[in-house]
């Protein structure tokens, strides 16, 4: 659609766009990143024509950009820059009738049916209409980038060029304009070509990037460009992390700041406090854990700093077990947010607390566990909860691990569970064969992150040793109780 080649371009003199070859394919949502000063705004410029190129190419469906006419221009392409000042009182309506101007035949430019039809299309779906008679200069910033938008629509174009178009939108608005320009481009075939700085909202809407630097692009690629965090820690110097979105295939950065957000800790026995009643047992920390957890509630990898392990009835069911979480918790005026929930049906007073010191390193675990649920994961098929049998695991410990230190230290506490299952000689009653663990387990595993960095949890290490050591002898313990008050 847009082909650019060799373009050096700038102001006065000096060349801000230098030797810049680029490629934007009809139909596909372009977006280009850099830090400020790096010169989007004058590549912006220079393929709007706003800017004459000192040297280099570029092209418009194959033509060059110079010889459109200003009126063939406009039917192909439509630009929205930051600048929403209109110095004339224009209402919004008749803001947006500008755009049609490009279509409009014969020497008396007259808004036909068709102009209206459109003009009525761009207003509802930009959700302007209720406004469409108010002066423009009396809307907010962000109403007007709406109607500007409406108006580059109204245009009817192939391509849209757009500055910043969030600039002044709250966070609905952002995601609004942008979900309707993927519309545009889906129903349309709409090319887009869009300046962002968010880098996060770029990676959720762009089909391709182009990181710009110092006038040249560093990269050009898919949004996994954005995994490349060493380019982008040069690029726009910030400590910067990617992660996956939770629910779609798309990288997501996070900054850290320079200022230090750790708060002096207490040494870790003091730092917690445990509550423990026939109904639950609850340890709250005054500051949050890195935590890797299956609770009901708080799962997968979070910072958490309230731990609770509620007692059910043993024949508790529930479509939404979350919510009764969520309810109890409320009623103890613990933070549901903050918070990993477990359920058990076993006597919460046969819980197991043990504490150890493994090479200046603190853990704590605490363990509930039945067996009336036991399964040989490597023989039964059957999915069926029985009775009271559940095993929850929390560990705690004071050191600093990396997330894959996190995944590790999980397996190192499984390990533990199965061998004390294996040593207490607890079956699968359907397979009749060593059981493996009970259908609904629960662990968790919370860091406190002081300390050096730990890589590595597993049983080769001496935090992963100690893992072991303590889950087996709090299960096998938790176990024995629970086998002595069923007999
Ligand atoms: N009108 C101008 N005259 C001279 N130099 C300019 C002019 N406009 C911008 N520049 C210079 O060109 C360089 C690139 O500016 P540009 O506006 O293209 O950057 P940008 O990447 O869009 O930045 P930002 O993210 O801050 O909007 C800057 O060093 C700037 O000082």
């Amino acid at each position: 659609m847009i082909t650019i080649q060799n373009l050096v371009g700038g102001y006065a003199d000096s060349p801000i766009i230098k030797d810049l070859d680029l490629d934007i394919q009809e139909g596909e949502f372009f977006v280009l990143l850099g830090p400020n000063g790096s010169g989007k705004t004058t590549l912006f410029k220079l393929i709007t024509g706003q800017l004459t190129p000192m040297s280099g190419d570029i092209f418009l469906s194959g033509k060059q950009i110079s010889r459109y006419s200003k009126l063939e221009k406009a039917k192909k392409m439509a630009v929205l820059t930051q600048e929403a000042n209109v110095s004339f009182d224009y209402t919004v309506e008749e803001i947006i009738s500008l755009g049609r101007y490009p279509h409009q035949k014969g020497i008396i430019k007259q808004l036909s049916k068709n102009d209206w039809n459109v003009i009525e299309h761009v207003m509802e779906i930009t959700k302007i209409s209720h406004f469409r008679k108010s002066q423009f200069r009396m809307i907010s910033g962000g109403e007007k980038q709406r109607v500007l938008l409406a108006k580059a629509l109204a245009q009817e174009p192939e391509i849209l060029l757009l500055d910043e178009p969030t600039n002044h939108l709250d966070i609905k608005h952002t995601f609004e304009m942008l979900d309707l320009l993927k519309e545009r481009q889906r129903t349309t075939g709409l090319t887009v070509f869009s300046i962002l700085h968010d880098l996060n909202v770029a990676s959720l809407y762009g089909d391709r990037i182009g990181l710009l630097h110092n006038g040249t692009f560093l990269e050009v690629g898919n949004v996994d460009t954005l995994r490349k965090v060493d380019q982008l820690k040069k690029v726009y110097e910030v400590k910067v992390k990617t992660q996956p979105h939770p629910t779609i295939a798309k990288p997501q950065l996070l900054m850290t700041p320079n200022h230090s957000t750790s708060v002096k800790r207490l040494p870790f026995e003091c730092s917690y406090k445990i509550d423990q009643t026939k109904d639950y047992i609850h340890v709250a920390f005054d500051q949050s854990l890195r935590t890797i957890s299956n609770g009901v509630i708080g799962d997968g990898i979070q910072w958490i700093k309230h731990f609770c392990n509620f007692h059910v009835p043993k024949n508790y069911n529930c479509d939404a077990p979350e919510k009764d979480l969520e309810e109890w918790m409320g009623r103890l005026s613990i933070p549901h947010e903050q918070a990993v929930g477990m359920m058990t049906a076993v006597k919460i007073e046969d819980v197991v607390i043990l504490t150890k010191k493994i090479e200046q390193i603190e853990m704590m675990v605490i363990v509930t566990a039945g067996t009336g649920n036991a399964v040989d994961i490597s023989k039964n098929l059957v999915s069926e909860s029985r009775t009271i049998g559940t095993i929850n695991t929390m560990v705690f410990i004071d050191a600093h691990f990396t997330d894959g230190a996190l995944v590790n230290g999980y397996m190192s506490a499984t390990e533990a569970k199965v061998k004390a299952l294996q040593d207490l000689n607890i079956h699968d009653p359907h397979t009749n064969t060593i059981a493996s663990g009970t259908s609904t387990d629960s662990l968790l595993l919370a860091l406190t992150q002081e300390g050096v960095k730990t890589p590595y949890a597993g049983s080769g290490t001496i935090v992963g040793k100690g893992i072991g050591e303590i889950v087996y002898s709090a299960t096998k313990e938790a176990i024995t109780k629970y086998l002595t008050r069923i007999k």
